[in-house]
């Protein structure tokens, strides 16, 4: 890919390194579906938000590419928690079924972690139900025999594919949340990965001083342009995974903005476009923890 940038930054490229994971995926799938253990990918949509219902059809569009099978779920806006809880019930009980998610956010009426706490945790193909983040905690050495969280292995994924080295490297994420940076501090902390993981937040008191002291700085803030390139360090990787909307001060119309300003790509060795980074990988790491819980299922039997 050319960079979409003008700075020396090499291109962290995931919408290639998803496709490569893709097709190791279809011969994975192939094998599995010749023993009777074709994958299948769940997904709960719950109301009618036009984003949310894009992101569920990009998902089994990705299954049909690879030839898992695709259980499509929807419920209205207005579901009460019962009705919720019932759907779950049924993929858990499903064999069809090999891993699901339920599309986030849920209505403001429902209590999400309850939601999430129902899913089967071998089924789980966020890999962010509290049994697999706590198999993360408890089993720092490894190995591990459950999903795991996509977005951090998405990024995992996509600096091994660009060469970055990861063994004793100091990765500094900044952002807190579940999906991405505080599972990610799990992750990459984990003897198999080995670099020292620095988790900021908007409560971290010189947030320059101290990404500038990173190999590898992973933006999941959802601040739009928060990383300008004087908290960068010369050489380092970076990858932009926040993702906001920003209304275009020429147009007035609402458009996406990752977290890493312009001028970052002068600075980096390393960068992760937005969109065509960590969006796409995350999307691959979806299909991997659907696929590893099928051969998983098929070994155990
Ligand atoms: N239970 C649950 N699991 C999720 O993983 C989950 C969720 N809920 N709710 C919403 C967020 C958002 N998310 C994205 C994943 C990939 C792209 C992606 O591939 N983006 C493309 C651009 C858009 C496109 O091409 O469709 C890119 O970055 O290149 C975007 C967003 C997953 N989420």
């Amino acid at each position: 890919m050319r960079a979409p940038w003008e700075g020396p930054a090499r291109v962290l490229d995931g919408k290639a390194t998803a496709a490569a994971i893709k097709a190791d995926l279809k011969a994975r799938v192939a094998k599995l579906t010749e023993q009777g253990q074709q994958p299948g990918l769940g997904t709960l949509l719950v109301g009618e938000d036009p984003g949310s219902r894009a992101y569920v059809a990009g998902k089994h569009r990705d299954c049909a590419e690879v030839g898992i099978a695709s259980i499509q779920k929807e419920l209205p806006a207005d579901a009460s928690r019962e009705e919720i809880l019932a759907v779950v019930e049924e993929l858990n009980a499903d064999p069809r079924c090999t891993g699901y998610i339920v599309q986030l956010p849920l209505p403001k009426h429902i209590d999400a972690n309850e939601i999430l706490e129902a899913i089967d945790p071998d089924k789980d193909a966020d890999g962010l139900h509290p049994t697999n983040l706590g198999r993360l905690v408890l089993r720092p050495n490894g190995p591990i025999e459950s999903p795991l969280p996509c977005t951090p292995r998405a990024c995992l994924e996509l600096l091994k594919a660009g060469g970055v080295e990861l063994n004793g490297a100091h990765l500094l994420v900044v952002g807190r949340g579940v999906t991405v940076g505080r599972s990610l501090g799990l992750l990459a902390g984990r003897k198999e990965i080995n670099a020292t993981v620095t988790t900021c937040h908007t409560g971290t008191r010189d947030l320059a001083e101290l990404s500038r002291q990173a190999d590898i700085l992973v933006a999941a803030s959802g601040v739009a342009g928060l990383i300008t390139p004087d908290m960068v360090r010369p050489g380092a990787a970076v990858l932009d995974v926040g993702v906001s909307r920003v209304v275009d001060p020429e147009t007035g119309k609402g458009v996406l903005h990752g977290d890493v300003a312009d001028g970052v790509d002068q600075v980096a060795g390393y960068l992760s476009p937005n969109p065509g980074g960590v969006g796409p990988m995350t999307r691959a790491l979806l299909l991997v923890n659907v696929v590893e819980t099928a051969e998983r299922n098929l070994s155990n039997r």
